[in-house]
């Protein structure tokens, strides 16, 4: 079981402490039982107890007080501190894992694992940790019924075989609804986001917003009547308990004063026994739904724990020591490079193969139609795709295996589906002088500007944020840049500057500049235009005219 494995992970001696303490909790809930039965036993017999009776009830309690709350609180601290190392792990498989492996396992799943799922997980430890206590409880409990009146424990025993029986029939449908209530869980979440993220065009056509409502409304309606069996699942279970709990003490209440012998007093004392080792189980059981959603949860966590570590990339780590043998690179030679995007159905898209060698101070275009390649091409020069085909040599040697990483951090790229961050991570001794002076020269100098390490706000149009975006790739000082359609969103003067200003200067400071565009009147800028089409080269035109088809 993943749960006990997990937990165990804590460390023994902490487990062992936390053990001992559950355990002397159990114990002292169970010698409070007997002292009460022992005293329900000489009330029946018109005596009163005495004062030894009196302080074995005040030393149990405080006994059972202490070490609850200790262990309650152990507990709780234990498993937080598991589950942040937990959520710290997967953050960090996640942001060392490759791009299409995030790509593949889908951002609603994701969320819904590291928020809810832990979550989760951090309500039910608790409730375990009671359920321990309850269990030894049981057991001090029937040593007890056992010494009591053995008939009544035997009766107890096939009470509990009877229970079993029916409690393994109403789980075993219950295992393919937690399967399916996770997977639609993602599915919600990636509804949601539709209806979030889409909010203009969303409010702008009525017929659109209705179809994706009944879309969303679809698969709440599909979760909510799995949910709903989950507690159709939970409910058989209390009433199992009910059904096996009012049985056993119908049989001893009414049954045994009548015919087994010696057993009319003893009555008094059976009954609240068996109240409380039958509490005890139906407790555990109509908790234990949560325990195997837990358990269901930490193993889709650990499956894609799993799989982030199968595509395990390059830590940041070793991508900088690689970095310094590139750094003063003079020559990328891409050779007959190519990637396909995995095949969802029928056939994947197919980039390449591309041969091209491209040098510091050099403007690359990439130009083409939609679709026809660029920006895939792009990642796969800035490796971030792994190549199918060919290889990449820098000055003639090749990169291979993590000296990709170093190779990446040759790249400062502003992608079409870019993220701004609010502050500039990785730059913290910035000037904030020299940003604010980029940002005055973004033309933002009203919007935005630089404090305590930070851009005062991001709501911007994409064009500005593009903008922002340009100033923290500027002050990266990368010796590649790398822009796709940067320019798309921009008004006729920051066209304008990007390039015949801003793309000159990168040049002229020796940068690599590779961009893909459709800005057809600036291709004059550019070293080479490369046109794409189909995933493939069409053709290359340097300065001088056509170079090659
Ligand atoms: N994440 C993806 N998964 C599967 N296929 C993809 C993915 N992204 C792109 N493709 C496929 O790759 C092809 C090339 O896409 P790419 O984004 O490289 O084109 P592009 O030339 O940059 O287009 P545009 O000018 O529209 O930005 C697309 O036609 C699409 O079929």
């Amino acid at each position: 079981m993943e749960l006990i494995a997990f937990i165990r992970a804590s460390g023994r001696r902490k487990l062992q402490v936390m053990f001992a303490l559950s355990l002397l909790a159990g114990v002292a809930n169970a010698a409070l039982v007997v002292v009460i039965t022992t005293v329900a036993e000489q009330v029946a017999r018109a005596e009163h107890p005495g004062l030894i009776a009196w302080a074995a009830f005040g030393v149990a309690f405080l006994v059972y007080y202490l070490a609850n709350q200790f262990a309650l609180v152990r507990a709780t601290t234990l498993i937080e501190d598991r589950l942040n190392e937990l959520r710290l792990e997967l953050a960090e498989k996640l942001r060392q894992s490759e791009l299409l492996t995030v790509d593949r396992i889908g951002r609603g799943r994701l969320y819904g694992l590291i928020a809810k799922e832990t979550n989760h997980l951090s309500v039910t430890f608790p409730l375990i940790m009671d359920a321990i206590q309850q269990m030894v409880l049981l057991a001090v409990a029937l040593l007890y019924l056992l010494y009591l009146s053995p008939l009544a424990f035997l009766c107890f025993l096939l009470a509990v075989v009877g229970g079993v029986y029916g409690y393994k029939a109403i789980n075993n449908r219950f295992g393919r609804i937690l399967g399916l209530v996770e997977k639609l869980q993602a599915q919600m979440l990636d509804a949601i986001a539709d209806i979030i993220h889409g909010s203009k065009e969303l409010r702008l056509n009525a017929r659109r917003s209705e179809a994706v409502a009944k879309a969303y409304r679809k698969r709440s309606n599909v979760l909510e009547l799995m949910l709903v069996r989950t507690i159709d699942h939970w409910v058989s279970l209390i009433l199992l308990g009910s059904l096996v709990t009012f049985a056993l003490l119908g049989v001893v209440a009414f049954g045994f004063p009548a015919l087994v012998s010696g057993h009319t007093i003893i009555v008094f004392q059976l009954v609240p026994v068996l109240l409380v080792c039958l509490g005890t189980l139906t407790k555990t059981v109509a908790q234990s739904p949560m325990f195997m959603r837990a358990e269901f949860g930490l193993q889709s966590i650990m499956a894609v724990e799993r799989e982030l570590d199968a595509s395990k990339g390059i830590s940041t780590h070793e991508a900088r020591q690689h970095a310094h043998a590139f750094r003063s690179f003079r020559e990328l030679d891409f050779r007959e490079i190519g990637f396909s995007y995995p095949a969802e159905q029928g056939a994947g898209y197919h980039v390449g193969p591309l041969s091209l060698t491209l040098s510091r101070g050099e403007v690359v275009f990439l130009v083409g139609g939609n679709g026809s390649g660029k920006s895939t091409a792009l990642r796969m020069m800035c490796g971030l795709y792994p190549l199918a085909s060919g290889r990449i040599d820098v000055d003639g040697h090749a990169v291979e295996g993590p000296a990709i990483g170093g190779y990446r951090e040759l790249f400062s790229a502003i992608f079409v589906d870019f993220h701004l961050f609010d502050r500039l991570y990785g730059l913290e001794r910035v000037d904030p002088d020299r940003v604010n002076a980029l940002i005055d020269e973004m033309g933002l100098a009203g919007k935005v500007r630089f404090t305590d390490g930070r851009f005062s706000q991001l709501h911007l149009s994409t064009g500005q944020r593009k903008r922002l975006a340009l100033i923290a790739a500027v002050l990266e000082d990368r010796p590649v840049y790398v822009f796709d359609e940067w320019s798309a969103e921009q008004d006729v003067h920051f066209r304008e500057y990007f390039y015949e200003t801003f793309i000159p200067k990168l040049k002229a400071a020796g940068k690599l500049v590779i961009a893909a565009t459709h800005d057809e009147r600036y291709w004059g800028v550019a070293d080479r235009v490369i046109k794409m089409d189909l995933g493939q080269i069409e053709w290359v035109k340097d300065q001088a005219g056509l170079e090659g088809q």
